[in-house]
This record gives structure tokens, C-alpha cells and sequence, in this order.
């Protein structure tokens, strides 16, 4: 029962002291760790890596308060389905080993945390990792000082986070297999099935138009608002794009469709080849497929390669199974029309007008996509010829600038640096404080009206640049 009157004014006068003490306490508290850990109390300065060195920065909200969440329910939902996690994954006869082994992974992503927290220096890779030396080389070329959690650019740091939290599994004996995202990615795609079923009916008559294309990458523009990372209550939240598609072009800051168009209607040869780097699964996956079905059936390239990751990433981003399971998912689904185009893209992969590239440990590594040739010569051979190369998300857009906090009328190509010789477009929502190509004024308006418009997902830019022709495009 309340204490009503006097009582309840004492009680709220005693409960704000209690208040502004927290927050005096919160704010001594604030300044000794910006102090203890060499915080800038500024904004990411022009031409900076973005880093949790500068406190007015996203990166630093992110490092304090989406990172150790990330971890921290990984963590739960370990220790939460362990019963399940061990009979999945360990034969019967070694059930209480893996449950030993998921007690030391428990350690591991926790002492991960507290390192996160307390900006201890990256550690090396030291198991079975592929690309172990990779990753080493490259912490050990850091500065020393930027190599530490709050100290390093803030993609070196979330990339470091992402692969040592899956070396815990990756290096055990039972639970190698063990994707401790697959719940939250199965959420993710069941949460979006009406906007997949909408958006499968919605595009099964399509024309070979400019304005038809043009509508298909906004589509799959705002297809990848979702970002569980960042989503605090960690459920996906799904708009139905198709409505708000038309509703929402003011905030496509940049459209570079046509460029794209353009660079799709140069037939040189038959075997032309699109590749798509892939984002986050669920809705956006599966607009993924209608655009590159689209592209193969207007007669743009022969084949769509789709590079899917190497290991849990971001939390939702796409990793080989992730990808095969969809579509699956989509052969079988109980709505008989999402279920005849599922089979069809399982009939284009059979027939080689989808396929899944090779695995490549690059788009899972800390480097900025501009060092491909040289970090993964393999892979730069692979994508070299192709016609066209599809970044998707805000991710692969800060490997494209290297996470750099570039003067956001700069060029795309100056940003970018030489990736690859040949034409490459990004299609993004702007998740973080990095923007490149826009008109003179348009960074200062949108700042007056929205503080949070590069971080909130709620702007997306559709850029393209034209390649070197060295290939033929
Ligand atoms: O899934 P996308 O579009 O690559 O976005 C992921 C983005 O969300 C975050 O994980 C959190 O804001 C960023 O660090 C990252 O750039």
C-alpha cells in the first residue's frame, strides 16, 4: 500500500536523493573509467577509425551497452538449453564430457566479457582457427595502441569479439557444431513469415523494367533494417516493406539504382556472373533471393554467387547453413506458393544460377575490403570477372570505408580504395557513424532534425561505383 501525504513526499524527496546520489555516484564512476581507459569525452574526429575511444560515439554506446548484452545472452541461453545442447551435439556416451566442455565455455565467453569491459588487449588465437595466423599477424601489425577493446577501431574490436566468441566452440571436442545464434536466427525467420509469403506472392509477375528493378532494391534495402545485435529486447521487429517501400523514399539518401541498371544491361558474355556478399538472414535473406532470381530471369548473369559466412556473425548475419536451411525452410513452408518458389531457387542451385561460393574466412576477418587481394588472393581471383559485386548491409559498408569516419560528401570510390577492379554496389541501412556520397547539406540537415539518424536503421543509401573495365567491367 502507498504511504499516502506527507509520508509519500518524504518517500519520493528520499528516493530523488537517492536518485541524484545514484547518479553523482553513476557520473564519478563514468569519469574514473573514462579516465582509467583514456576516453576522449568527444565525437569520432573526421577521417578516425570509429572507436569506443570517443565517448560521444556510437561505438562507444555499442561497446558499453550492445556488446557484453550480446555476450551476455549467449551465456543465458547456453546455460538455459544445456540438457538440449548436449544430447544435440555430444553422443550418448559422452554427454556429461560436452556438458563439462560447455561449463568451460561458459568461463571463456565470461572472462571474454569481463576483458570487453575492462579493455584488455586482443589475445592471440592459439587453436585449430583456419585463419589463426591471419588473425595474429594482423592484431600483431596493430599499434599497441590500438589494440585493445575500447583503444581499436571499433570494427577491429566487434570482429575480434564475434570470431574468439566462436574459437570457444570452434577448439572444443563435442560442440563444434554448436551455433549459439541458430534460436535467435530461427526467431528471426519465423517472426517474418508474412512479409516473406507477401513479398513472394508480390513478385512472382515481374517486368523487365527499370521501374520494377528500382522497386526491388528499395525492397531489399529496407529489408535489412533488422538487427537483433542491437535490438535491447532482442526480438526482430518486421515492417512490411511493401507498404512502406513508396512510403519511405525520402529517407533513401542516396540511389544510385539506375547506375546499377545500367551496369546489369552490358551483356558481354553468357557466363556472366553477380556476386552477392550476404547480410542478416530471414526477411532479408529472402529478399536476397528475389532480387538475384530477378537478375537471372531478366537475363542479367547466368549465375548469382552468394557468399554466406564462415561462422556465427553478428548475431543474425548468414552463415553456409543458415543458408541452406532457408531454403529448405522455404521449400517445405505450409503456404503452398512460398513453398513452389522455395523448390524453384533449390532447382536454380541445382542448375547453377544460385550458388553458394566457397568458404572464405576474409569476410570474417578484422580487414577492410580493400586488402582482399593480398589477404585472400583466392578469393579477389573468384570475384574478379564478375559483372557486378552486391555488398549488403552495414557491416560489409564499414569494411568497404574501413570503418573510417569519412567527410560524408566524399566519393564511394575514394572511400572504398581499390577493392576489386570491377563494378560493385552496396545497398545499406545506416546502423553506425559512417556515410560517404551524399549531397553538399544533407549530413547537416538530417543532424538537425534526427541525432540518431546514422545509428537508428532508419536511413539506407543504395550506391554504386563503376569498375575498372579491366575484366570487362
Ligand atoms: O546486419 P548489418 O546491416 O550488417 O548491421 C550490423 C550493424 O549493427 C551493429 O552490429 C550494431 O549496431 C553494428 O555494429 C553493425 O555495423
Amino acid at each position: 500500500m502507498e504511504p499516502a501525504g506527507e509520508e509519500c513526499i518524504l518517500k519520493d524527496r528520499a528516493v530523488d536523493q537517492k536518485t541524484d546520489g545514484q547518479q553523482n555516484i553513476t557520473k564519478v564512476l563514468k569519469s574514473d573509467f573514462d579516465a582509467k581507459y583514456n576516453i576522449l569525452d568527444i565525437s569520432t574526429p573526421l577521417n578516425n577509425f570509429l572507436s569506443a575511444h570517443y565517448k560521444r560515439s556510437y561505438a562507444y554506446y555499442s561497446l558499453l551497452n550492445i556488446l557484453p548484452v550480446v555476450l551476455t545472452k549467449v551465456i543465458d541461453s547456453i546455460t538455459k538449453d544445456k540438457n538440449e545442447i548436449v544430447t544435440q551435439f555430444a553422443p550418448t556416451t559422452f554427454v556429461q564430457n560436452a556438458r563439462e566442455e560447455l561449463k568451460i565455455i561458459i568461463g571463456l565467453i565470461s572472462r571474454l566479457k569481463y576483458e570487453l569491459q575492462t579493455d584488455k588487449p586482443f589475445q592471440n588465437f592459439t587453436g585449430d582457427e583456419p585463419d589463426r595466423e591471419s588473425w595474429n599477424t594482423f592484431m600483431a601489425d596493430l599499434p599497441a595502441k590500438a589494440n585493445s577493446f575500447y583503444q581499436a577501431c571499433m570494427m577491429h574490436t566487434e570482429c575480434y569479439m564475434y570470431r574468439k566468441l566462436y574459437s570457444f566452440v570452434e577448439n572444443s571436442i563435442f560442440l563444434k557444431q554448436f551455433d549459439y545464434f541458430a534460436k535467435i536466427k530461427q526467431d528471426t525467420l519465423n517472426s517474418c513469415q508474412a512479409d516473406i509469403v507477401t513479398l513472394a506472392k508480390y513478385t512472382r509477375r515481374t517486368e523487365n523494367t527499370f521501374d520494377v528493378f528500382n522497386e526491388l532494391l528499395k525492397i531489399n534495402l529496407w529489408s535489412t533494417r533488422n538487427d537483433l545485435s542491437k535490438n535491447e529486447n532482442g526480438l526482430s521487429f518486421n515492417m512490411n516493406v511493401l507498404e512502406d517501400v513508396t512510403a519511405t523514399d525520402s529517407h533513401i539518401l542516396i540511389n544510385e539504382a539506375f547506375e546499377i541498371w545500367q551496369c546489369l544491361n552490358i551483356r558481354r558474355s553468357k557466363k556472366q556472373c553477380v556476386d552477392f556478399v550476404l547480410a542478416d538472414v530471414g526477411y532479408e535473406l529472402f529478399a536476397d533471393f528475389i532480387l538475384a532470381e530477378y537478375i537471372i530471369e531478366k537475363g542479367f548473369a547466368a549465375k548469382v554467387r552468394f557468399h554466406a559466412k564462415a561462422c556465427p556473425w553478428f548475431v543474425t548475419n548468414t552463415t553456409r547453413r543458415d543458408f541452406e536451411m532457408t531454403l529448405q525452410y522455404l521449400s517445405k513452408h505450409s503456404d503452398y506458393n512460398l513453398s513452389l518458389v522455395g523448390n524453384k531457387f533449390l532447382q536454380f542451385m541445382d542448375e547453377g544460377k544460385f550458388e553458394l561460393a566457397p568458404v572464405s574466412t576474409f569476410w570474417t576477418g578484422p580487414h577492410p575490403f580493400h586488402c582482399m587481394k593480398t589477404v585472400d588472393p583466392k578469393l579477389y581471383k573468384l570475384v574478379q570477372h564478375s559483372k557486378l559485386i552486391i555488398f549488403k548491409g552495414d557491416v560489409n559498408y564499414r569494411k568497404l570505408l574501413s570503418d573510417v569516419s569519412w567527410q560524408s560528401t566524399q566519393d564511394m570510390k575514394t572511400c572504398s580504395g581499390a577493392v576489386v577492379p570491377n563494378s560493385f554496389c552496396t545497398i545499406r541501412t545506416a546502423k553506425s557513424e559512417i556515410i560517404c556520397g551524399l549531397p553538399e547539406g544533407t549530413y547537416e540537415r538530417l543532424q538537425s532534425i534526427d541525432s540518431d539518424w546514422m545509428v537508428s536503421g532508419s536511413y539506407g543509401t543504395i550506391q554504386f561505383v563503376l569498375g575498372t573495365g579491366e575484366y570487362g567491367y
